[in-house]
């Protein structure tokens, strides 16, 4: 196989699994519309495949992944991407162990995001996932690269792989696109439970020491290795 072919193949695999992804985001009510959209870094290659911008998500496929270069520029004569793209290639330029970034506008992680407050680590399903809060980042116009870099400038070095945009929305990152679908999903699920609880009474940290022993446990223990 020639490396063409190779990488060919990987976008296309690519392709599949950043379209059937996006029915994650449908599936756990993170997205209504055609709000939100999710990526993937194509390994070893300056290129990632995005959604195409303000397409319903039934209609979304993998023919439709729209392959752009890591400033935003479609490559595949596709579509328009989406448009977070520019956030989304900031993002891969400046953290290159990232290979997914998810955005949503999920109601209770938005909801803290439009107060500009951090959600605190009280539940142990924090620690285990997010190693602690899940910051602020900024308020940013959408069409530059001043998403990207509100997200970069706090969740590079952070633990956490979820952002909250001040005034917009989610923002995470992953391993791979997997991984930062599943941030999204945990992100929304600990917003709910840390607002409920905080108008049923005080919130009760969790000290720090537990806080690391619960992250590094889940980080390299937990499930089937
Ligand atoms: O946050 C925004 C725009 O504010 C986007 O998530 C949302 O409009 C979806 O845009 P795309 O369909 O991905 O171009």
């Amino acid at each position: 196989m020639t490396a063409t072919q190779d990488v060919l193949g990987t976008v296309d695999r690519l392709r599949r699994q950043v379209s059937d992804l996006h029915g994650e985001l449908t599936r756990n009510e993170l997205v209504v519309w055609t709000a939100g959209n999710i990526s993937a870094r194509v390994p070893g290659r300056d290129l990632m495949v995005i959604k195409p911008s303000g397409v319903s998500y039934d209609e979304l496929t993998p023919e439709n992944m729209v392959l752009t270069d890591l400033f935003g520029t479609a490559v595949d004569g596709g579509g328009s991407p989406s448009s977070d793209t520019d956030a989304h290639a900031y993002v891969y330029r400046h953290m290159p162990a990232v290979h997914g970034v998810v955005h949503t506008h999920s109601t209770y992680a938005t909801a803290w995001a439009a107060r500009g407050e951090a959600i605190p680590c009280v539940l142990t399903m924090m620690a285990d996932e997010f190693g602690g809060e899940i910051p602020v980042g900024p308020f940013a116009l959408i069409g530059d690269d001043s998403i990207g870099r509100g997200i970069v400038d706090i969740l590079d070095g952070h633990r956490s792989t979820a952002i909250l945009m001040k005034n917009h929305g989610v923002f995470t990152i992953g391993k791979d696109a997997r991984s930062a679908v599943k941030s999204a999903v945990l992100c929304e699920e600990v917003a709910r439970t840390v607002h409920i609880s905080r108008q049923l009474g005080e919130l009760l940290p969790i000290p720090q020491t537990d806080i690391d022993h619960l992250y590094q446990r889940y980080q390299n223990v937990y499930g089937q290795k």
